[in-house]
């Protein structure tokens, strides 16, 4: 379990970022340290990017529906705004901003700012998601989570796609994906 960096005398703040496939329960990490910094009185924002409204306009809500309020943002550069005297920012499905959303990140974590970002690491063709690769590279801390595989049990790295779709963006549930391991997900031809 991910234990909050105690560093004293910390001048700057630092990049967290939670990754994996769907189902992983990313968002129920984020929300959890979230929660956590809420309790120590630490000024907290949540955004997610504005396509995302699955469950809900303005929460973020994990598949076990733990839910935190959240600003949706069409562009990396309002989280930048809107975060100027946070003490923690949050940052969810981080694969869908645009390609400013790591200066943007590092920029807050300059100014002192703990910044968590939750995002999927891979697409349904299991390549690196939108920034993600970006983000994980410049991260001061990463935890990778992994859900269970639907077929066989094992644990599960791949974000399989149940219906014939080529793009990359698709917004589904359980009706649309399934986790799944490595074998499982090349036996379907998911793999090239
Ligand atoms: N195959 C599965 N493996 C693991 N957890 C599952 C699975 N199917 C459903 N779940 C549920 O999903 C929860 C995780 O949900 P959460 O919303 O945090 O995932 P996520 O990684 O943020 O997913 P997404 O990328 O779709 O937003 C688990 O706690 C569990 O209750
Ligand atoms: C795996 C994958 C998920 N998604 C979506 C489904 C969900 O709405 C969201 C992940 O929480 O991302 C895509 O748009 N493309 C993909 O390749
Ligand atoms: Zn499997």
């Amino acid at each position: 379990m991910f234990i909050e960096p105690h560093i004293k005398g910390a001048t700057t703040g630092w990049i967290e970022v939670v990754c994996g496939s769907m189902f992983s329960g990313k968002t129920e990490e984020l929300i959890r340290r979230l929660k956590r910094a809420k309790i120590a009185n630490l000024k907290v924002e949540i955004f997610k990017p504005a396509i995302d409204t699955r469950y809900d306009e303005v929460n973020i809500v994990s598949h076990n529906e733990n839910q935190i309020h959240s600003t949706p943002v069409d562009h990396s550069n309002k989280i930048l705004l809107m975060a100027q005297d946070c003490d923690v920012v949050g940052i969810d499905e981080a694969q869908f901003f645009d390609d400013g959303i790591a200066d943007v990140c590092e920029a807050l974590a300059r100014k002192g700012i703990r910044v968590i970002v939750a995002g999927l690491d891979m697409d349904f063709l299991g390549k690196p998601f939108g920034q993600m690769p970006f983000l994980l590279a410049r991260a001061d801390y990463i935890t990778k989570l992994h859900a269970i595989c639907m077929k066989c049990g094992n644990i599960a790295n791949y974000s399989y796609r149940k219906i014939p779709n080529e793009d990359r963006i698709m917004l589904g549930e359980k009706d649309v994906y399934e986790p799944r391991c490595r074998r499982c997900f090349e036996l379907d031809g998911a793999i090239d």
